[in-house]
């Protein structure tokens, strides 16, 4: 199977469209009022009817009517919720009939376990990393030999602090189905560095050459 690869926090139609020309799967837009890369659904329709991969809203323990509202204004086909959302909310959410990623902030086996009360009513799992305060975007990176065993039976995303650098690093230790970057690829929040864009997709040529 390919490797999904998102790049988040997007706010710039120009950077979005040159993103999508380099390799990406999904471009993923944060939808959480108050944070640096916050983009208005109005914003984000603009920037999404000129693409053709899949448009991902990042949300951080909204209600379903904002979901709802932000999907339809925004032209939205994914939903990724970052937040406290519970099993039974992301079952909720079904019923909008997007594709669902329930992201969980990785700090020890305890919490890699919450995986397993979420498989059922999610489509893929996202590991982002832990920080007190922050919710995402932290540019931290999880300890990947503690996922060695991760095997979920849905799809697994792993995101946290990834860039250039340690793309490859890391996907020698783990073998998700797909990758989700954000920090590691900008000159300042919101506003993405498309030559990192680009170095990023040249070493992901060399490990799918490799049989990934
Ligand atoms: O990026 C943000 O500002 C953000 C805000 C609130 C919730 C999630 C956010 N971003 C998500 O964080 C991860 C990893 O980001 P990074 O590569 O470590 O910078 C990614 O899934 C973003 O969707």
């Amino acid at each position: 199977m390919k490797l999904q690869v998102k790049i988040c926090g997007i706010t710039q139609t120009d950077q979005a469209i040159a993103i999508e020309n380099a390799g990406a799967t999904a471009i993923g837009f944060i939808c959480v009022p108050g944070t640096p890369r916050y983009i208005a659904p109005e914003q984000i329709r603009l920037i999404t009817q000129q693409l053709n991969v899949e448009r991902v809203g990042v949300f951080l323990n909204a209600d379903i009517d904002t979901i709802r509202e932000t999907v339809e204004i925004s032209n939205l086909n994914v939903v990724q919720l970052h937040g406290k959302e519970s099993p039974e909310f992301c079952q909720a959410l079904r019923s909008l009939n997007v594709k669902l990623i329930k992201a969980l902030r990785i700090r020890s086996q305890e919490d890699l376990a919450q995986a397993q009360n979420y498989h059922a009513h999610v489509d893929v799992l996202l590991l982002d990393a832990y920080h007190p305060q922050q919710a995402g975007g932290t540019g931290l990176t999880i300890d990947w030999t503690m996922l060695k065993e991760f095997n979920p039976t849905c799809e697994w995303w792993l995101a946290g602090g990834l860039n250039p650098e340690n793309i490859l690093e890391a996907l020698a230790l783990v073998t998700p189905h797909g990758i989700d970057l954000s920090s590691g690829l900008e000159n300042a929040p919101g506003d993405k560095n498309l030559e990192r864009v680009h170095q990023l997709f040249t070493c992901l040529k060399s490990y799918q050459n490799e049989g990934w």
